[in-house]
């Protein structure tokens, strides 16, 4: 066995199996505290919640809290290993969400046998959170999941796979771009996989400039183009009026490359044909669509990024998901919207411009960190992101009429 692998499931199994654990937030030693705690005193909040619902913020620790919720059906980049597998990763998220935005996260694998059944399972059980994280949740039916539950929760839900990844995406593509000496609606964009990342991914590059007719999109199929039969609603809105079939026809002067599918699947050779100064983002998890060494070998002109932390530039939704649920949560916001969304856009791309903190720099092992080929995103353990990306989103809830409090109280890190 490795080391790093051994290291890996020793770190998962010691001293306590697992990541995340609950902790009590008030007292509960003395007959009295327990009086208060439990019965008989436990009955009052019980009575201000059943006759007004909001005050469950003020009683309970509904207002912090996010439900990370998956059914394990496209577990990082390596499949459908079903619910229980998942849970590592959503306790991953959970830990994510309390170191970096101190937000309160349980994490639930649900078994089910039809879309409809999901839905229903945590639509029935939203009004507990502040908020529900959809994660690793395969394409087609996530797109169906998460409208369905947006239009049934009081509560903001997100697919993190879809608009974290898109958000961090767009905020390093648009800094890339600007390294590069490119125009975003001039650029050819490849987006390997159709899934629930790519898709969000290319329409959020589309808000910010990219053209549909310049976006070539694939799944293991090849090119998803106007002539294939029996597409998907959302792999339909992709296909191009092209003759081109293969990666490589693709890749022949494309200007962005961006890997939301699996290990591996981009050759160096074909890596080769791009256009000058390229733009790779190969985010598949955890093991890339080509490593940054291969690509490095082929292209000295290229902005290369992974969704790792053993790499420069990491485009991985962390920098994202603690942060906009952070600011939705600190204004009650009823759901994140498209102003949110890119209010987060802008908030991480302006972190990259600012001279890095020391304590950033330690953590991350870097002598010096400046916006450029190596640094276009933020490292996920500056503390920056948590106040201005937060503060950025909250601000948009309130402009844009779906935060329920009339202004932002400073809540980070509690
Ligand atoms: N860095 C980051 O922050 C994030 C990275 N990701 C990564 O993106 C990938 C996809 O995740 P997600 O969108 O949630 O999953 P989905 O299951 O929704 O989509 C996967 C897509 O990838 C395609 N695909 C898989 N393998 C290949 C292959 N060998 N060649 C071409 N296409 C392929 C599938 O094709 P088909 O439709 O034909 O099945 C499908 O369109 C994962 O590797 C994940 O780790 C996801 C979210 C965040
Ligand atoms: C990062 C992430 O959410 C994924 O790879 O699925
Ligand atoms: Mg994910």
């Amino acid at each position: 066995m490795s080391d790093f692998r051994q290291r890996a499931l020793d770190y998962h199994a010691y001293p306590t199996p697992g990541k995340i654990r609950v902790e009590l937030s008030k007292p509960a030693d003395s007959v009295d505290d327990l009086a208060l705690a439990y019965s008989p005193g436990v009955a009052e909040p019980v009575k201000e919640i059943a006759e007004d619902p909001e005050a469950a913020y003020r009683y309970t620790a509904k207002g912090n809290m996010v439900a990370v919720i998956t059914n394990g059906t496209a577990i990082l980049g390596l499949g459908n290993l079903g619910p229980l597998a998942s849970k590592p990763v959503m306790e991953g998220k959970a830990l994510l969400f309390k170191r970096f935005a101190g937000l309160d996260a349980i994490d639930i694998e649900v078994k089910h046998r039809t879309t409809e059944e999901f839905i229903n399972t945590v639509a029935n059980i939203a009004d507990t959170f502040g908020g529900i994280n959809l994660e690793d949740i395969k394409a087609p039916e996530c797109f169906e999941i998460e409208q369905e539950l947006i239009k049934r929760c009081k509560i903001p839900v997100f697919h993190d796979d879809q608009h974290g990844t898109a958000i961090v995406t767009a905020a390093g593509m648009l800094n890339a771009l600007e390294i590069q000496g490119k125009n975003i609606q001039d650029v050819k964009i490849v987006c390997m996989g159709a899934g629930a990342a790519a898709v969000a991914c290319m329409e959020l590059l589309i808000k910010c400039g990219a053209q549909r007719e310049r976006i070539y999109m694939l799944d293991r199929k090849g090119v998803i183009h106007t002539r294939r039969e029996g597409l998907t609603e959302h792999k339909a809105l992709f296909a191009n009026n092209t003759d081109k079939r293969t990666l490589e026809d693709v890749m022949d002067g494309a200007d962005i490359f961006v890997g939301v599918s699996g290990p591996d699947v981009l050759p160096p050779e074909t890596l080769a044909l791009m256009a000058a100064n390229p733009i790779v983002f190969a985010c598949s998890n955890p093991d890339p669509e080509i490593k940054p060494e291969l690509a490095h070998a082929v292209r000295s002109d290229l902005i290369m990024a992974t969704g790792r932390s053993d790499y420069p530039n990491q485009v991985n939704n962390v920098l994202c998901f603690p942060f906009i649920f952070r600011g939705a949560l600190d204004v009650r916001a009823s759901a994140i919207n498209d102003e949110m969304k890119v209010a987060a856009v802008e908030a991480i791309r302006a972190i990259t411009k600012e001279p890095v903190p020391e304590e950033v720099l330690k953590a991350s092992r870097s002598k010096t960190l400046s916006f450029g080929k190596e640094y276009i995103i933020p490292k996920p353990m500056d503390p920056r992101l948590c106040s201005q990306i937060a503060t950025a989103v909250a601000n948009a809830a309130i402009r844009s009429g779906v935060a329920r409090v009339e202004s932002l109280t400073e809540n980070y890190m509690k």
